[in-house]
Parts: structure tokens; sequence; C-alpha cells
């Protein structure tokens, strides 16, 4: 699904007042329709609800809600925050509607006029939508701190008061929602990492708007879904042989950090590779034989691998998890790349022994995946002040080197060498546990082994992974699920995707 920015979102609007065509106050009537059913179904009598409004689209959306409200017998005080600016057309039209029915209608210009806020109490938060255009402050920056303090629960139309949809909010004051209702799809601002804590969990809301722009209009932001995947995905021919679906290598493990090694092994053979060999070092030996039997081994190097052997053989090779640092692995890394016979997968302590060798990063093999957590992928391309810096420095890497960037994270972005960003939408907390990056680097082993390119493996790896991870998790919960849980519930995954 395509993710615009702020000002798309807007032209769709237009896009759709004039084509389908509606009235914008009818738009708005429906995205406040929208909100006022999930409320009602969240929400039981007697909550009362306390509805803060700016006065434009945003403050608009919020005066329908609360006339929509009304009308359902809630509790429901209106609070307008005032500002020299007049209110766009459709405020104007709602406050109109909302004075019909309703006299709790207050206007706030001084911090002295703030409502007393219960903690039972439900704020709604319709201040500021996508049309923030400068730090909120004055009395603006005042109301939000006080509604943050109220302990009560908000609830932010389309975007907390005070967040960016596109850029890095600077320390603005924003609404801490534990709720954000949004129009028709993600913003980019909700997928990173940093305004966690004013988002709260996400609902997207469809309220119609057109297809047509949707389809004609692009944008470098994808969020994956089962559409997206659904394309992707190649079901086993019956007549196959194991020879159809590849020959892969992972150059993984060291002496105590054999774990990575066989969780790599393991989901690398859990998505589909027709053959799997091992370079693994001595000490090593018994447990990969003896955990993953399926898994050919070669051993170079006694408590790390030393040396790697024959490397022509294989369809793509992964290396990194478990391997240590060691100062011999230049020299693995450097073979590794001048014998790939396509991309490769590079991981973990694979991707730290690359950072400290920068003269390495143009003989990366074209396409190659590169899988770093942001604290790898910092010491790969230096520190960033925030995600949406991150966010651009992993798209113009991407670019500049011609590789795969899976940023990993909640969710996980997919920097491409065409300057696309694909956004995860599988995956949950109970995947934060030692070892769940090592079943991914076996995924996309094993997925471009069967020949998926590496955008197709990229994509198809991480849902599939957060896929398994979260069915793992509603099995088992999310603290006690472990990273070989998610291998074992790739079979799921793969069954749910193929339905
Ligand atoms: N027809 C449409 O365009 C639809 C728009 N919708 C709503 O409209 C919103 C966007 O509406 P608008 O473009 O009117 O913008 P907003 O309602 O987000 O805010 C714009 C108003 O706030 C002022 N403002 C911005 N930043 C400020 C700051 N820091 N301090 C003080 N004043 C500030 C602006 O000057 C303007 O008056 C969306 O977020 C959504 O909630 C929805 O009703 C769906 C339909
Ligand atoms: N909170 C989370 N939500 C969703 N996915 C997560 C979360 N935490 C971790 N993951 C996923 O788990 C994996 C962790 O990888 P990594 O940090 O390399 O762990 P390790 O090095 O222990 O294997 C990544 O794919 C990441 O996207
Ligand atoms: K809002």
């Amino acid at each position: 699904m395509k993710i615009f920015s702020a000002k798309q979102i807007k032209n769709w609007d237009s896009f759709t007042i004039k084509n389908e065509p509606i009235a914008s106050v009818d738009l708005m009537e429906r995205a406040a329709k929208a909100c006022a059913d999930w409320i009602l179904k969240k929400f039981q009598q007697p909550t009362s609800f306390k509805i803060v409004c700016g006065k434009g689209n945003n403050g608009g959306d919020g005066l329908a809600i609360a006339r929509l409200l009304i009308q359902n017998n809630f509790p429901v005080c209106v609070y307008i925050a005032e500002s020299p600016s007049a209110g766009s057309g459709d405020f104007n039209i709602n406050l109109l509607r909302l004075k019909e029915i309703s006299s709790a209608i207050y206007f706030l210009e001084s911090t002295e006029s703030f409502p007393a806020i219960n903690k039972d109490d439900v704020i709604i938060d319709a201040l500021f939508g996508t049309g923030l255009n400068k730090k909120p402050s004055g009395i603006f920056k005042k109301l939000i701190v006080h509604l943050n303090n109220s302990g009560a629960q908000i609830i932010s139309i389309d975007i907390p008061s005070g967040l960016y949809a596109d850029v890095h909010s600077d320390g603005n004051a924003i609404i801490q929602a534990r709720y954000t209702l949004s129009f028709q799809q993600q913003k980019v601002a909700f997928l990173l990492a940093e305004n966690e804590s004013f988002c709260g969990e996400v609902a997207i809301l469809d309220i119609g708007l057109s297809q047509e722009y949707y389809n004609n209009e692009q944008t470098p932001f994808e969020l994956i879904d089962k559409n997206t995947i659904e394309e992707i995905y190649v079901p086993r021919k019956p007549f196959a042989n194991k020879g159809n679906y590849g020959y892969a290598c992972l150059v993984v493990g060291s002496y105590g950090m054999m774990g990575a090694a066989v969780l790599s092994a393991r989901s690398c053979l859990r998505s589909g590779v027709g053959k799997l060999t091992c370079y693994i070092c001595k000490e090593g030996y018994t447990i990969m034989q003896t955990a993953v039997p399926e898994a050919m081994c070669a051993m170079f190097g006694t408590t790390f691998i030393k040396d790697i052997d024959n490397l022509k053989n294989f369809d793509v090779i992964g290396i990194g998890p478990g391997i240590g640092r060691h100062l011999s692995h230049k020299q693995l890394l450097q073979k590794v790349f001048k014998n790939s016979k396509g991309p490769a997968v590079l991981d973990a302590d694979g991707l730290n022994i690359l950072s400290s060798y920068p003269a390495l990063y143009k003989s990366i093999p074209q396409h190659s995946i590169l899988t770093p957590h942001p604290k790898e992928f910092d010491r790969l391309f230096g520190k960033s002040e925030n995600d949406f810096e991150r966010m651009e420095l992993a798209l113009k890497k991407a670019k500049e080197l011609s590789v795969y960037i899976v940023l990993k994270g909640h969710h996980t972005l997919i920097a491409t060498p065409e300057g696309k960003g694909f956004f995860n939408s599988t995956g949950n907390a109970g995947m934060a546990t030692a070892g769940s990056g090592d079943v991914l680097t076996g995924i996309f082993t094993g997925l471009l082994a069967q020949k998926y390119t590496s955008l197709e493996a990229c994509i198809l790896g991480v849902y599939l992974h957060g896929l398994a991870g979260d069915i793992a998790a509603k099995k088992l919960s999310k603290e006690a699920m472990i990273a070989g849980d998610i291998i074992d519930y790739l079979g799921d995954a793969f069954i749910q995707i193929s339905h």
C-alpha cells in the first residue's frame, strides 16, 4: 500500500472532492462518522468526552465528531483554541451545526480558561492535523502540555497535534495519544520508533478517498501488506526437485556463538531452500550436525572460521550471524565479495567487520542485502540525529552502493537502490529477543537461493519473519516466545500467505 505525504493527502482530498464529486463538508462528515463509529465501539456510556479543536479542518472534524457523539447521548464539552485566524469554511459550518444542539462550547483564550480534566474523561484531540506549519507555541503549546499532564486518555484525530507527518518534529510540544484515528492510510511519522509515545495505537479508517488518485500518484514509500505479498510469492511446482530451489551457503557461528549459526541454518531450510552448506568452526561441527541434520557442514578454523573455499558452487552466500570479530574476517568478506555469483546477505558481525573497512564498501556485490539494526547502521554509515535522518541516509546509501538496506525495527524499512522505502507491517515486540535477526538472515538467504530477486526476497522475507513472529506471540505470548519459535511458525506463515 502506498504511503503519501501530507501534501499528497491534501491533494487526494481535493481530487476526491472534485471527481467523486462530493462537497468538502460531506467528506469531513464521512471522516467524522468513521471516527465516531470507532469511538462508539470502544467506549461505553457514560464516558465524558472533552473535545479540543483548532480552527482548521482538523478542528472541523472535532466539531462534527462532537455532534455525532451528542446524538448518541454522550456528555460532550467542546473547547476551541482561539487564534486571530478565521476558522476554515468547513469548521464554520460545523460550528453552526453544533451550536444548534449544544451550548457546551468554550473558547480558550488564555491558560486561565483551560478546562479541569478528570482522569476518567476522554480527550479528543482535534487541535492540528496535517496542516501544522510551525512549532506549536504560546497558548497552543501550553494547551498540549496541559492535556498531556491530565492523565486522561487522549484520542488524536488524524495525527497527534504538534507532530509533523513527513519530517522530524524536532522538540515540538506534541500530544501523547493513547489512540490515533487516521484516515485512509499510514503516515511515515507513525512508522518510526521516535514517535511511538505520541501516536499510541494507530487505527486507519477508510473514508473512501479516490481510487483513481491512489492508482496514479507516485510515492517513494510503501507499506508491505497482503497484496504486496500476493504479487511476489511463487508456489512450489509439483514436479520440482531440490535442484530447482537453489544451493545456499551460510558462513556462520564461532566458539560460544553456535546458536546464531543453528538459528540461521534452520530458518534458511524452513524458507524452502533446496540445499544448504554451512561454513563453521571445528568446535561447532557436532552442534550443527546434530541440531540441523538437513544442512551439510564445512569446517575452516578451530574456534572461528578462518577461511572458506569453493564459493562458486553456491547460488547465494549469507555471512555474519555469530562469526564474531576477528582480524582474518576481513579476508573472509573479501572472498565472499569476489566469489559471489550474485547478491550476498550480510548481517551482524559481517556488517561490523565491514564497517571497520570502508574501502570494502564498493566491492559489495550488486543488490546484496545488508540487514543492520540501528546501531549497526550507525556504525556502517555514521550517526544520525533522528529516525527521519537515518531513513533518508539509508535511502541514500542504498542508491550509492546499489544494495538493499534492511533497517530493522518495529516497522523494518527496506531501502532500495531505486530510492524506494518499503515499511513492514508484520512483527511484534516479542521478537525483541536474541537471535531474531539471525533467523531473518537465514530467511533472506533461503529466498535468494530460490531465485527471488533481492527486492522480492527482502519484502517476502521481512513479512514472513514478522508474520511467523505474530503467530508465535499469539500461541506463546510476546514474553515467552524465543527466536527459535519464529522458525517453528514459519510454516504457518507460509500457509497463511499461500491461501
Ligand atoms: N476535505 C479535507 O481536506 C479533509 C480534511 N480532513 C482533516 O483536515 C485536516 C487538515 O486540515 P487543515 O489543512 O485545515 O489543517 P489543520 O486543521 O491541521 O490546521 C491548520 C490551521 O492551523 C493553523 N496552524 C498550523 N500550525 C499552527 C501552529 N503551530 N500554531 C498555530 N496555528 C497553526 C493554520 O494556520 C490553520 O489555520 C486533516 O488533518 C484532517 O483532520 C478530514 O476532514 C478529511 C477531509
Ligand atoms: N518491537 C519489535 N517489533 C517488531 N519486530 C521486532 C521488534 N524488535 C525486534 N524485532 C525484529 O527482530 C529482529 C531483531 O534483529 P537483531 O536486532 O539483529 O537481533 P539479534 O542480533 O539478536 O538477532 C529484527 O528483524 C527486528 O525487526
Ligand atoms: K489532531
